[in-house]
C-alpha cells in the first residue's frame, strides 16, 4: 500500500512557556480522504495544523507528508505537498491582481510562460474565479477572496489541502457555493472547522481534538450522534439541525 498522505505519530507539543498542547496525537489520512478535525476552543487543532508544514517541530513524535519526514531539511517540498488555507483571506492575499497572487507561489517555484498560465488558469477555474483574474483581490467580497485564497493554494497542486475554518464569515449562498467547489476538487482534504453541519456534508470522517488528544475518529455521522462524546467536548450541534434527517454523504469512509 502506498504511504498515506499525512501520517502524525506520538505528536507532542509544548509552547515555550510551557503549555502543553499536544500530548502524542496519532493521525493517518490516506490520498483521496476528505478528513474534519473537530473540537472546542484550545483543543489543539491550530497547533496540530501548524506542523504540517513545518511551521512548529514536535518535542516527540513525528510528521511525515507523502512519505516525507518533516523537517529543516524537507521544509520547501514539504510546503509545496502540504498547501495551508488560513482563516483570514488576507493573511494570503497581497498582489495587485488575482492573476499575480494565484501566479506568485509557482513563479517562486521557478514555473513561467505557458505552464504558469495555464496552472494559474486552471486554479481560478477549480474555484470560479477565473473572471476576476484581472481584478484587484481588494475589490472583490470575503467570499471571493476566500475562494482566490483557496485558488494561491491550488495551483501549487498540493498533495494534501488543508482548511482552517473554510466557511466562517461566508452568508448562506457563499458557504453552499463553496462546498459545492470543495466537494469538487480531486485532493486529500483535512479541515479545521466548528461548523458541524459543513463537517458532515464535506467530510466522511472526523477526527476530534480535545485537550490536546484525539478522543475520537469516527465517521462523521457517528461523532455527531454520539451524545457523550458531543458533549463532553462541548461540541454543540446548530439550533434544529439533527445529522439524522440532514443526509449521510459522509456516513462511511
Ligand atoms: N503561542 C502560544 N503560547 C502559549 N500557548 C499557546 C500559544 N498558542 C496557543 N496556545 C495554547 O495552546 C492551546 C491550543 O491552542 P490552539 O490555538 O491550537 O487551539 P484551537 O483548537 O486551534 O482553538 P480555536 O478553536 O479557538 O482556534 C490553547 O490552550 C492555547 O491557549
Amino acid at each position: 500500500m502506498s504511504d498515506p498522505v499525512l501520517a502524525l505519530d506520538g505528536v507532542a507539543f509544548a509552547y515555550p512557556d510551557g503549555h502543553q498542547a499536544l500530548f502524542g496525537v496519532d493521525l493517518h489520512v490516506e490520498r483521496g480522504e476528505r478528513v474534519a478535525l473537530l473540537g472546542p476552543n484550545g483543543a489543539g487543532k491550530t497547533t496540530l495544523v501548524l506542523h504540517l508544514n513545518g511551521i512548529l517541530s514536535p518535542g516527540a513524535g513525528t510528521v511525515r507528508v507523502a512519505g516525507l519526514d518533516v523537517g529543516r531539511r524537507t521544509l520547501a517540498e514539504v510546503r509545496r505537498r502540504v498547501g495551508v488555507v488560513f482563516q483570514d483571506p488576507d493573511d494570503q492575499l497581497f498582489m495587485g491582481t488575482v492573476r499575480d497572487d494565484v501566479a506568485f507561489g509557482p513563479r517562486n517555484a521557478g514555473v513561467r510562460g505557458a505552464e504558469l498560465d495555464r496552472r494559474v488558469e486552471a486554479a481560478l477555474e477549480q474555484v470560479g474565479m477565473a473572471a476576476y483574474a484581472d481584478r484587484p483581490p481588494h475589490h472583490l467580497s470575503f467570499g471571493q477572496r476566500r475562494r482566490v485564497a483557496i485558488a494561491t493554494v491550488l495551483v501549487m497542486e498540493p498533495e494534501l489541502l488543508v482548511l482552517d475554518e473554510p466557511s466562517s464569515n461566508l452568508d448562506p449562498a457563499s458557504r453552499r457555493e463553496l462546498a459545492e467547489i470543495l466537494l469538487g476538487l480531486d485532493v486529500t482534504m483535512l479541515m479545521v472547522t466548528h461548523d458541524l453541519p459543513y463537517a458532515l456534508q464535506l467530510c466522511p470522517r472526523s477526527v476530534v481534538l480535545s485537550d490536546g488528544v484525539v478522543v475520537a475518529d469516527a465517521a462523521t455521522y457517528d461523532v455527531l450522534t454520539d451524545e457523550a462524546t458531543m458533549a463532553a467536548h462541548r461540541l454543540e450541534l446548530p439550533f434544529g439541525f439533527d445529522p439524522r434527517t440532514a443526509g449521510r454523504p459522509g456516513a462511511r469512509w
